[in-house]
């Protein structure tokens, strides 16, 4: 399997985003990683749709493509795999329904959950709240960098992949305390030039 991309770029579920678009600049910028991630209150025909047109714009940019939550959206479009946290599928059974050579990535907020979770076959984690973020509601207290290098410690060759307020400015601290890579809703769909934004990620992410 060819090694997990360093920025993850999540589509922006929120009212009034033009997720596609947004996604579609990062692609052109060199994103490398693109998680499916729509409302929960989205049907699953429009979460197909939406997945088809991401997925066929991923293989274009030669990205990865992964769909957060809705594990039959991504074996629908083909997806190299999905993301589960702890509302979704239990991780070893993500692993049953997408298949050994799936991308598998795991929320987890703590070391004990990274190890059972590794165990339990993700390939990487997303682990978060890496500092406090408006783009969603409920998440417990940001882990700081420091937070997140306690979990990527616990998971030595397992990529961690911060979340949750993230920036350019941002990154190096996060990857020195031992993040593999980041991913971002805000800092991309939020910018007046989406592509612009992705490439200062993309070379603050690059070792
Ligand atoms: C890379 C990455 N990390 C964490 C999450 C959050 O997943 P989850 O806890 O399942 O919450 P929802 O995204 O489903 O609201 C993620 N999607 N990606
Ligand atoms: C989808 C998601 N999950 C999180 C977690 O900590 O589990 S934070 C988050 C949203 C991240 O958006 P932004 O880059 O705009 O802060
Ligand atoms: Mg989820």
């Amino acid at each position: 399997m060819a090694p997990l991309g360093r920025l993850h770029i999540i589509t922006d579920s929120r009212h009034g985003r033009d997720a596609l678009g947004a996604t579609a600049a990062a692609l052109a910028a060199g994103a490398p990683v693109v998680q499916v991630r729509v409302a929960d209150e989205t049907t699953d025909r429009l979460a197909y749709e939406f997945a088809a047109q991401v997925r066929r714009l991923t293989i274009e940019h030669g990205a990865t493509c992964l769909v957060n939550d809705r594990l039959q959206v991504a074996l629908a479009v083909g997806a190299d795999g999905g993301h589960v946290g702890a509302d979704d599928l239990p991780v070893a059974a993500a692993r049953r329904v997408l298949g050994p050579a799936a991308v598998l990535g795991a929320t987890c907020r703590d070391a004990a959950s990274a190890r059972a979770a590794v165990a339990d076959g993700a390939s990487y984690l997303g682990v978060g709240p890496a500092y406090t973020t408006a783009t969603k509601a409920g998440l417990p207290a940001a882990l700081g960098p420091a937070g997140v290098g306690a979990v990527a410690a616990a998971v030595p060759g397992t990529p961690v992949i911060a979340i949750a307020g993230v920036t350019a400015a941002r990154v190096g601290e996060l990857r020195a305390a031992g993040a593999y890579g980041v991913a971002v809703i805000g800092a991309v769909s939020e910018a007046a030039d989406p592509a612009a934004a992705t490439k200062e990620l993309l070379a603050a992410v690059t070792p």
